[in-house]
């Protein structure tokens, strides 16, 4: 079909080479363009032109446009849809790029490039009459035109009874209404096609479709398509025209996008509590919870982005950028479900806000921590009073569209009661062969959350329930080093509190030296949490001076004041705060008080029986004194410290060594004896006595105490260790070391004992850390104590033959 001689469009048109949503004739698109020939598209023409044929481009579907100008054009879809841009928006944000919105005018194919750079012209021929567009409804294919013409009836009539089943109220639908009435009928096989819901796939063969009747045929088993769908919907709600007529019906919008009726089901009875049930209900199941927020990601984009908003965590960056490029090449939505776990304050959770933007979706976060009910997962059944819908569906309603980022925050605190076991409603939210018709029991309408992306963060693994764990991939997000918080600190921490107490950079400064003291001194963390306080409290103080300095000063014989009083009035006037207010060392003992952590370490171990350890807590790792002391008696044990049964059974195993090779140690008791326990009572305690400790890695540390206690000789100052034991003697390899090796770090150890096993967790330390650390990895108990006397702990026998 050419044109005649009715409206024209023009012979020579620029072209934008789109690769994603295909634009039909009479429909509006909106497009994103940040491409070299597309960006000079704009620029060059769009932006430039001032006459409306200027606002006419062609726009050829499923073509990329190169990455670089200086790339060769790939060959171009042989068909595309002339369009008037209705609207331009420009950005630089997260890098230059336009925002395009086009309204399709006709079909035309492409004759001849004319040229390639900056952007591609090409003479083109038009495909389609644009005058059907404007002629009246009765014009054009009649019933009288054969095969086409029944085909166009069928498709009309077909069209008026999917408008049956839509709510009217909805904008799209009254407007496809409209259409249905006023325009000629060889155009409704492009706008329909346009508005049900089709795949691109679909969009393109309709448009390829140039002649009219091939059109109508690829166009109406889709309408059919997208009204059986909704037939089968509304069969699964068991309507009942008796209960429509008593509670009235209600429109709401199913995940495929439409709007279909739902009819209330029988549980509103005409009592008050019924209505006041039924009436939260329908403002519950009102909003369009279901509707699309469409986005298309750039990897480099996000990237930046990324990196922008996080300092360090490089691993976990890159792994979540595998994990996005994957979903975008692959846009079924099924993929593992990130698990983000780590002490606090380690930016999980500003990392999922960061994933939410990048990928341009709203982000919402529900907080498990202490959730015990399952209901609050799934929703209380509409027969209680005071029923709610969950966490969920909730979620669903505040983002308003059914394709957010959810961060589940901290399952691994989720409870269990009497109530049953939210974790066990969960999996059915985290599955992606169930979560397609997950169920909220208040709603009690299937829902789809396939579109969802979930995000859970944790701070350890171990009291996560199993069988969710497995639904999850876990990514172990490390605590900082002292030079990564003091970099964190002064790119975000520091221009964002700033940026909230109304400061600027020129009334504040904080030296890195001062960041370097707080991390040390004030706080004893894994993340950054405390030290974003710590700033908080700076900026208070200083924005006390500063809201001070701008005082308006009164005049002294106003209001008679003590003369105290106005002394330091006269003080203000005559002193306002010098700008910038640099925080040195005095500054901040005045604001933040006397240090909380001292270097410790080496007060601590000046007397024999005392060993540094490294433990680790859900909250990152710590340094762990172990004490013992010895005096006369039957040989007894005595434990405190608050220890798990698996630390008990560690201090026994490590005695019951000590005793089988005290001869090979020359170790003795009290009276200088060959047992160390004859006569002897040992107490080993471990301080911080109110938490709770346990686990096989103190093996090691208390085997050293001990020796130090029964030898008398002192334990280097220096030194911190870990390592499960065996019976034997030998030492096993432990967990979580990067975390371990970082606090011993925090707390200025300068050597430390390893398993040897362990070896390979070494290549996860930052460099700059290893290099202040001397390791000595072992496989053995003697190998240990050598490593951790100074001079060693060589056994008598060695050193006499020497
Ligand atoms: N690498 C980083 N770069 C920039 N800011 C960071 C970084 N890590 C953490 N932060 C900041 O530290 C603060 C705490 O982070 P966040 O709340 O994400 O921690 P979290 O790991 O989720 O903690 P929790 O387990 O307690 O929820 C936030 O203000 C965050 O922006």
């Amino acid at each position: 079909m050419t044109s005649g001689s009715g409206i024209q469009i023009p012979s020579r048109l620029p072209l934008l080479l789109t690769h994603e949503g295909v634009l039909l004739p009479g429909s509006t698109v909106r497009f994103s363009v940040d491409s070299p020939r597309n960006m000079h598209l704009v620029s060059h023409r769009l932006l430039k032109g001032t006459s409306l044929k200027s606002t006419i481009i062609g726009v050829i579907p499923n073509t990329r446009d190169p990455e670089h100008d200086t790339d060769d054009l790939p060959s171009l879809h042989k068909i595309g849809t002339a369009g008037i841009a209705v609207q331009v928006v420009g950005s630089n944000w997260p890098k230059p790029h336009y925002t395009l919105l086009i309204t399709g005018l006709c079909r035309f194919s492409v004759t001849s490039l004319l040229k390639e750079r900056p952007f591609v012209l090409a003479e083109v021929e038009q495909l389609d009459k644009l005058e059907q567009y404007t002629s009246p409804a009765g014009e054009g294919v009649t019933a009288e035109d054969g095969e086409l013409g029944e085909l166009s009836q069928k498709f009309h009539q077909a069209a008026i009874q999917l408008l049956g089943m839509l709510d009217m109220s909805v904008p799209v639908v009254a407007k496809l209404r409209r259409l249905l009435d006023s325009l000629p009928r060889e155009t409704l096989p492009d706008v329909v096609a346009s508005m049900i819901r089709t795949s691109n796939k679909e969009k393109l063969q309709v448009l390829d479709a140039v002649s009219l009747e091939e059109r109508f045929k690829k166009a109406l088993p889709m309408l059919t398509r997208q009204i059986e769908g909704l037939k089968l919907l509304q069969k699964t709600r068991k309507i009942s025209p008796d209960t429509e007529k008593r509670t009235g019906s209600r429109e709401w919008r199913n995940s495929s996008g439409m709007c279909c009726k739902y009819i209330r089901s029988t549980f509103a009875s005409n009592n008050l509590k019924g209505w006041s049930v039924l009436d939260s209900w329908v403002n519950f199941a009102k909003p369009p919870h279901s509707s699309l927020c469409f986005y298309c990601l750039d990897i480099r984009a996000a990237r930046t982005l990324l990196d922008n908003d996080h300092y360090a965590m490089d691993k976990l960056k890159r792994r979540v950028l595998e994990y996005l490029a994957v979903r975008q090449l692959k846009t079924s939505l099924k993929g593992p479900i990130l698990c983000f776990v780590g002490p606090p304050g380690v930016g999980k959770t500003s990392v999922g806000r960061s994933i939410a933007r990048t990928l341009g979706r709203e982000f919402h976060r529900i907080a498990l921590g202490g959730v015990c009910d399952q209901s609050d997962i799934r929703g209380h059944r509409r027969t209680y009073v005071g029923s709610m819908p969950g966490r969920i569906i909730n979620g669903l309603k505040t983002v308003g569209v059914n394709n957010p980022v959810f961060l589940l925050d901290e399952v691994d605190k989720l409870g269990k009661s009497l109530q049953g076991d939210p974790a066990a409603a969960l999996l059915e939210v985290l599955d992606p062969e169930q979560n397609h018709s997950f169920t909220d029991h208040y709603l009690n309408v299937a829902f789809d959350l396939s579109q969802v992306l979930f995000i859970a963060t944790a701070n350890a693994t171990a009291t996560i329930p199993p069988a969710l764990l497995d639904r999850m991939e876990v990514l172990q997000v490390p605590g900082y080093t002292q030079e990564e918080k003091v970099e964190i600190a002064h790119r975000h921490l520091i221009p964002n509190q700033l940026e909230q107490h109304g400061l600027t950079p020129q009334q504040l400064q904080i030296p890195q030296n001062t960041t370097t003291d707080i991390i040390g001194r004030y706080t004893r963390e894994a993340g950054v949490r405390s030290l974003e306080r710590k700033i908080g409290a700076i900026c208070r103080a200083v924005a006390v001076k500063v809201a001070e300095g701008h005082r308006v000063p009164r005049s002294d014989a106003s209001t008679p004041e003590s003369p105290a009083k106005q002394g330091s009035k006269s003080q203000d006037k005559a002193a306002p705060p010098e700008m910038p207010i640099v925080i040195d060392h005095t500054a901040l003992k005045d604001i933040l008080g006397p240090p909380v952590f001292e270097m410790e370490v080496s007060e601590r171990l000046t007397l024999p029986g005392v060993a540094l350890g490294l433990a680790w807590t859900p909250l990152g790792g710590e340094i762990m004194f172990v004490e013992a002391s010895r005096m006369e008696g039957e040989g007894q044990l005595t434990l405190t410290g608050q220890l798990g049964d698996v630390m008990k059974e560690s201090a026994h195993l490590a005695i019951s060594w000590l005793r089988a090779n005290a001869k090979v140690y020359k170790l003795t008791n009290i009276v200088g004896g060959p047992d160390p326990l004859e006569g002897t009572d040992i107490h080993l305690h471990f301080p911080a006595g109110a938490v709770t400790k346990d686990g096989p890695s103190a093996g090691v540390t208390i085997v050293t105490c001990l020796a130090s206690l029964f030898s008398g000789r002192l334990v280097r100052s220096d030194v911190a260790m870990t390592g499960e034991i065996t019976l034997r003697g030998l030492v096993l390899p432990v967990g979580g070391i990067k975390d371990k090796v970082l606090a011993a770090h925090r707390a200025g150890v300068k050597r430390i004992i390893l398993p040897k096993r362990n070896e390979k967790d070494l290549e996860e330390i930052p460099a700059n850390v290893r290099a202040d650390l001397d390791f000595v990895t072992t496989k053995n108990l003697d190998e240990v104590l050598n490593a951790a006397f100074d001079g060693g702990f060589t056994h008598p026998q060695l050193t006499s033959k020497l």
